[in-house]
């Protein structure tokens, strides 16, 4: 049966520090670190084990799968990385402190930044101090200057459909190492969640989500590793 594992990388030191990362590139905390080897052992010890893998261009996300691939003696899978797996991209609240924001703008407003389906943050301004467009990771990219959960599902569907699905369809366990709201993304197309509902949906770090296709490639229930 095709088994899909979707994991969010362990905390991130703006996790931490509770700043809004998007498509900053931070590094994981001592535990982010943690979280990802045990996320590893864990589908070690369940002997859910991927086969190939798929990640974003981000740090956390890049290093959560590796610690995990080393927890299961697994460093050697190929793994797929694509800016399209990539964070929403938090626009102008890009490094801002969330409690900040909320005390600046009101509880209501961060919520629906970052909540919403559809309403994206602030656009960022370019040439400000977290402007990618000189990262050599994103050329030849149009790199979003804002995203709400709509327009990260504008593309992260496409790459999953074109490049993910076909793996998972020809019999390989694939795991996708991501980012809250990428993920969230997913999640709502294969568990069919509504454009209200998912405004409820959190993903935790580290904690490996589990999906089972059927022959049609019909995905299972959505289960949580731990519980299986
Ligand atoms: O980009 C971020 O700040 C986090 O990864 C997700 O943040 P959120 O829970 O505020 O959407």
């Amino acid at each position: 049966m095709p088994t899909l594992i979707l994991v969010r990388h362990g905390q991130s030191q703006w996790n931490l520090e509770n700043r809004f990362t998007g498509w900053w590139d931070v590094g994981l905390t001592d535990k982010g670190v943690a979280e990802a080897k045990a996320a590893g052992r864990l589908m070690a010890e369940k002997n859910v084990l991927p086969t190939t893998c798929f990640t974003s261009f981000q740090t956390r996300a890049i290093k959560t799968l590796n610690l995990a691939l080393e927890e299961m003696n697994r460093l050697w899978l190929p793994v797929t990385k694509d800016w399209r797996l990539n964070e929403r991209h938090y626009g102008g609240l890009t490094g801002l402190n969330k409690q900040e924001t909320r005390a600046k703008h009101g509880d209501e407003q961060v919520h629906i930044w970052r909540r919403s389906f559809d309403v994206p943050p602030p656009p960022m301004e370019s040439g400000g101090e977290y402007d990618l467009s000189a990262d050599p990771r994103y050329a030849g990219i149009d790199i979003p200057n804002t995203e709400s959960l709509k327009l990260t599902i504008e593309r992260v569907l496409p790459y999953w459909e074109s490049d993910i699905l076909p793996v998972l369809a020809s019999g390989e366990t694939v795991i996708i190492s991501a980012h809250g709201n990428s993920l969230r993304a997913l999640v709502k197309h294969l568990s069919g969640i509504s454009d209200d509902d998912i405004t409820g949906l959190e993903i935790p770090t580290g904690a490996p989500i589990i999906y089972e296709f059927d022959d049609t490639m019909q995905p299972g229930e959505r289960r949580y590793l731990k519980d299986m």
